[in-house]
């Protein structure tokens, strides 16, 4: 047996529908090659990803950065344990939620930048290619977390200069290398002399610092470390830029197509304290947005049926081998599993093809109606992987999505003007495969009713 049945389906972009229609007939265990297995089971995600299996080699050509690894493409477990331990209280719910630089640059991105700009496309009847629009925001909050405000890029602010860096993006990584390594270096040459970044180092210096102090004493190649960290801050910059504007323009595309349900979502979002309005120049905390039900369940349920990284997550099979459904499968063995099938499952989310973000609400015992299994719908929600290797950026970017959407929906309402295109990509990263989704913003008054 060989996979080229099932890279000849993947080369013509069918790879995830094949593996949907091979699991539905064959079970939660399929074979794909001599030395390839696909799994979609709990047992699966507990063997395989709890379990902490070594990532196969595919991350480490994948994601290389700066001439070197960085988390997510290093394979070796201490290496990245180590590494993870550096940067990972920056990511952190809590710490999200209370720090102030990321709450003064998201109130600025989004008060100074977003609305205006919103403003005067519906002052002007604009179209605005929302993916762009996106992917701009993206960028400019996670280089103000990870370089600190003061060496955010401000892509938002200058449609053009915004347009020019994400259409250079498109010619490889060799441009974003460049341009995030100028800003890295004159943020590491004024080093401590900025009372702010004394008081509060950003992710940049705490990863250079954090792997400065793993070298022994008088280790001099900062070269080395320059590059490891500054493939690290990378990483999460393309992250940010690629799945964030995923999941936000899906979001933006399904609401467009239910304006009722932008007329409830704005009810909602008209709770929050202070209420989101053109003139703010504070948003509401991460925390008050955190507690409102109809838009965590939009999120839920777009991160669900628009998984901005729908594919395999392919793992080895340790020394010794391992059993997966009374299977033997030999070391060495690449064994996964992937967020589309996981994510289409109808005996967890009945009609799965369908948006429904009611099903991750829970019914009121009044309604005397069984409600939706939430914990299984939550473990089979795996749009960020699990185990020690799942997204490290998963409640930045969770944070992030809602006080955009909630500041576009209390203020606009939008409608499509061209969807050509809006299906996803059978890709790593899956976005339209149009690469674009034209909308329509129309400004609402601020008044009880609307
Ligand atoms: C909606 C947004 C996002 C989605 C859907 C997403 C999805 C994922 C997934 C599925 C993985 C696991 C990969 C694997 O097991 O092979 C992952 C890992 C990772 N993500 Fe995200 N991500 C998102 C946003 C971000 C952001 C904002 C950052 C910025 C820090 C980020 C940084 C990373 C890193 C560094 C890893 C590797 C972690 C490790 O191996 O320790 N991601 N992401």
């Amino acid at each position: 047996m060989s996979n080229s049945w099932y890279n000849r389906r993947q080369a013509g972009s069918r790879g995830l529908k094949t593996l949907l229609e091979a699991h539905a007939r064959l079970g939660p265990i399929i074979r794909l090659g001599p030395q390839e297995v696909s799994v979609v089971s709990e047992e699966g995600l507990r063997k395989i990803y709890a379990a902490g299996l070594d990532k196969s080699s595919w991350y480490q050509k994948t994601f290389f950065l700066y001439g070197v690894q960085n988390l997510v493409s290093t394979l070796d477990h201490s290496t990245h344990a180590k590494n993870r331990r550096i940067v990972a209280g920056l990511y952190n719910k809590s710490y999200l939620q209370r720090c102030k630089n990321l709450a003064s640059l998201s109130d600025h991105i989004v008060c100074s930048r977003l609305l205006p700009r919103l403003d005067f496309y519906s002052l002007n009847a604009n179209t605005v290619n929302v993916m762009r629009l996106f992917a701009c925001i993206g960028v400019d909050m996670i280089t103000g977390h990870i370089f600190g405000a003061a060496y955010s890029t401000d892509l938002l602010a200058d449609e053009a200069k915004g347009g020019e860096y994400i259409e250079t993006c498109a010619s490889g990584t060799e441009f974003k290398e460049n341009y995030f390594e100028h800003i890295y270096r004159e943020l590491l040459s004024t080093r401590g002399t900025q009372e702010e970044l004394r008081v509060s180092p950003s992710a940049a210096e705490t990863m250079y610092n954090g792997l400065a102090s793993q070298r022994s004493a008088g280790y001099v190649a900062d070269r080395e470390i320059f590059a490891e960290s500054a493939s690290e801050m990378l990483d999460h910059i393309i992250a940010t830029q690629e799945t964030n504007t995923i999941i936000w323009t899906y979001i933006c595309y399904r609401l467009s197509l239910h304006p009722q349900l932008q007329d409830r979502l704005r009810l909602e979002l008209r709770t929050l304290e202070p209420r989101i309005t053109n003139e703010i120049t504070n948003l509401p905390s991460p925390a008050s947005l955190e507690k409102l039900p109809l838009l965590d369940a939009i999120v839920q349920e777009t991160l669900r049926l628009h998984a901005a990284n729908p594919a395999r997550m392919p793992r080895v099979a340790p020394t010794g081998g391992m059993t997966l459904h009374g299977y033997d499968i030999p070391a060495g063995t690449i064994v996964s599993t992937n967020a589309y099938c996981l994510h289409r499952n109808p005996d967890v989310f009945p009609e799965p093809l369908e948006w429904r973000p009611e099903r991750w609400m829970p019914h009121r015992p009044e309604e005397k109606l069984d409600g939706p299994d939430l914990p299984r719908m939550k473990k089979w929600l795996w749009a960020f992987g699990s185990g020690a290797r799942n997204c490290i950026g998963q409640h930045f970017a969770i944070q992030t999505i809602k006080l955009v959407v909630a500041a576009i929906y209390t203020t606009h309402t939008t409608l499509i003007v061209n969807d050509e295109g809006i299906e996803q990509s059978d890709s790593y990263n899956s976005g339209p495969i149009g690469g674009k989704l034209i909308l329509r913003f129309e400004h609402l008054k601020d008044t009880p009713e609307c």
